[in-house]
């Protein structure tokens, strides 16, 4: 099993990725002090995902970051990607595990009691919990969860966890004081005009605590 740190979990969203591109962002929020970052791009295509996976693999090399596919299952094994993140919609988790092999990352989302408590253990390495609060990058969100909600789904989920939902620099602390072992951020990054500033500013937060 590749590890992974999901303390400060980066997830790409070209929509949102205007100042700096993709790959731009990528080695600005890594030099920042971002532990895994996720390809989420819902409008490529597998062969879109691909092109830009194999380009982010190039600039994550050596830095020991993991890179995670969002969805597609076809293009994490193209790019040789190192997990595969899915949600309840999503193909399943034994599909994904079947395919992928022992040694990849396989994180599935998480919004509610009745999918925490379903969650395989045998199969995922990590729950993405959220929404915590409401948010417009993911207009199709599941209802807003808050810190209470966090801190019970990361309880029921008994694995490694990462919030994920309208979460900035100021909510690391009750992020963290929920028992989640990190934070996972678009916007806060994506679109800043200082991605490695931006990325900083979270990652001190963070080693703040420890
Ligand atoms: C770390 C992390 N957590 C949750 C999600 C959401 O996944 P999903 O519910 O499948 O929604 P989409 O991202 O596919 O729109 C995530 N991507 N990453
Ligand atoms: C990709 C994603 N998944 C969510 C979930 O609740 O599962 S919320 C979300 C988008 C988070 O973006 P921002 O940090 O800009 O609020
Ligand atoms: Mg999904």
């Amino acid at each position: 099993m590749t590890s992974f740190d999901l303390s400060l979990y980066l997830v790409l969203d070209p929509e949102l990725c205007r100042t700096h591109s993709m790959v731009e962002t990528t080695q600005a929020a890594i030099a920042g002090g971002a532990t895994i970052v996720q390809l989420r791009d819902k409008r490529a295509g597998t062969e879109g995902l691909i092109r830009i996976g194999r380009e982010l693999m190039d600039a994550m090399r050596g830095t020991g970051v993991p890179l995670i596919v969002n969805d597609d299952i076809d293009a994490a094994i193209a790019i040789g990607a190192d997990g595969l993140h899915v949600g309840q919609d999503d193909l399943p988790t034994k599909t994904a595990r079947d395919r992928l092999g022992p040694d990849k990352i396989i994180g599935l989302s998480i919004e509610d009691e009745t999918v925490a408590r379903k969650v395989d253990r045998s199969i995922v390495d990590y729950v993405g919990i959220g929404p915590v609060f409401a948010t417009p990058t993911k207009p199709d969100h599941k209802p807003a969860i808050g810190f209470d909600g966090l801190a019970s789904l990361v309880r029921i989920a008994g694995l490694p966890s990462v919030a994920i939902g309208g979460l900035k620099r100021d909510h690391v602390d009750p992020v963290f004081e929920a028992g989640a072992n990190g934070i996972a951020v678009v916007s806060a990054i994506c679109g800043q005009p200082d991605p490695e500033g931006a990325t900083r500013k979270i990652s001190d937060a963070i080693k703040a605590r420890k």
